[in-house]
């Protein structure tokens, strides 16, 4: 399949349930739970600091901010290389950065929030690959009533997009199904100049009820 568009107000998303064919998927879900030195991330929430209910890796070639902390990067490993090369090649963007989160069981959870750091610009583009298990995402208007949920499917491919980040928080709720972990990459691309300097980013990030969901 390819890519099709999510019709949501003052959003600008696509969705490709099978970007990535299974069993590419399963030997990349498999190179990532292996060899990423996974981390247990401290955040911040509203001036507490607590441990992410996930475990977490930052890559890539410059250092990001949120909720009160930076993050030095981590190399890409090898086993990236293809997937970012396609993916900027497809969506013609440049991501220089890359989250991945390990949800272990279906405790392990993130909350709403945006991905509104002023490092990724106004309108940041964010591609968003899911491995593993299913997870349910959902979106929430900032300011209205509507949401939207999307099962996360194994190979799937998610681009958020536009004023997407403005207008929408998103999360990964906790679930009590039986569920196997599930590996989360969020390919975004961090402006260098401003990603190493000043405190705004971290008082803007600090007063956000974002990742400790
Ligand atoms: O796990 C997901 O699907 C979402 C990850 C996410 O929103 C983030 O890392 O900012
Ligand atoms: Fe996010």
């Amino acid at each position: 399949m390819a890519l099709e568009a999510i019709e949501l107000p003052g959003a600008r998303l696509a969705f490709d349930p099978d970007w990535l064919a299974a069993g590419e998927g399963h030997a990349l879900f498999e190179a990532l739970r292996e060899g990423l030195p996974w981390e247990r991330h401290r955040i911040t929430v509203y001036g507490r600091t607590l441990d992410a209910p996930r475990l977490s890796c930052w890559m890539g070639d410059v250092a990001y901010r949120y909720s009160g902390t930076l993050f030095e990067p981590h190399p890409w490993p090898d086993a990236l290389a293809p997937i970012r090369e396609r993916l900027q090649r497809e969506l013609d963007a440049p991501f220089n950065s890359a989250l991945a989160n390990l949800y272990r069981d279906g405790a392990d959870r993130l909350g709403f929030h945006r991905d509104s750091e002023p490092e990724l610009g106004p309108e940041p583009l964010i591609a968003s690959i899911s491995l593993g298990d299913t997870r349910r995402f959902r979106m929430r208007e900032r300011n209205g009533k509507r949401s939207l949920g999307l099962d996360l499917t194994h190979g799937s491919l998610l681009v958020m997009a536009g004023a997407t980040q403005r207008n929408w928080l998103h999360a990964v709720p906790p679930t009590a199904r039986a569920v196997g972990p599930r590996i989360n990459l969020t390919f975004r691309n961090v402006r260098q100049s401003s990603s190493t300097s000043n405190s705004s980013a971290i008082t803007n990030a600090s007063s956000r009820p974002s990742r400790a969901g």
